[in-house]
């Protein structure tokens, strides 16, 4: 895995991206490059069945809040530095970021070509670039900002990191 690695934001050379870029986790998954701002995605490159561990999540470094960053503590956030980057969000996940063991677990069975993504208020409590999602699932949030702009019962139907269950607790007390 390299030491820094720089996600692209906007693509316009989807051949030049995959030219430069290799994949940080060969045989497991790989981002599916798109033209365009967050176009792009993660997906699977085998079969794994639900609850099996993809991968640690390793290499990463703390920095400050960002549309790429991921939340690992009440005032703790990282870079992943790696193809995790671009793994999407979905109401209806494939996957857990488990930031307690630092792993990436299947949360269905997921199979060739399937999308890799979470649901990011698993791990957000306020994001940085909110957005309005384009996931379609049935129960759809539409508006991700964060845990925190979101009922304990909503939060219920999905996986928490310890640091979400704890602000959401403090939040309902
Ligand atoms: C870390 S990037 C994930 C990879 C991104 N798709 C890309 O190509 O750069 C996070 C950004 O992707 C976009 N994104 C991810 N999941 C989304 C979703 N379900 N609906 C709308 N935008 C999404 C948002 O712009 C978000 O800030």
């Amino acid at each position: 895995m390299p030491v820094t690695y720089t996600k692209v934001e906007k693509i316009t050379d989807v051949a030049a991206v995959k030219e430069a870029y290799k994949p940080t986790h060969p045989g497991l998954f790989e981002v599916v490059y798109s033209e365009g701002d967050y176009n792009s995605k993660l997906v699977a490159c085998k079969s794994y069945a639900k609850g099996e561990i993809i991968c640690k999540v390793e290499g990463t470094t703390p920095g400050p809040k960002r549309y790429t960053s991921v939340q690992v503590a009440k005032d703790g956030h990282i870079e992943l530095n790696s193809d995790l980057v671009f793994m999407n969000h979905s109401c209806n996940p494939t996957v857990s970021l488990d930031t307690d063991s630092m792993a990436v677990v299947a949360v269905v069975d997921l199979k060739e070509g399937d999308n890799l993504t979470f649901f990011y208020p698993s791990s957000e409590w306020e994001m940085d670039q909110p957005f309005t999602c384009w996931c379609g699932a049935d129960k759809c949030v539409k508006s991700i900002q964060g845990a925190k702009f979101l009922s304990s019962e909503v939060m219920s139907r999905y996986f928490t990191t310890s640091h979400i269950q704890q602000l959401i607790s403090e939040r309902d007390a």
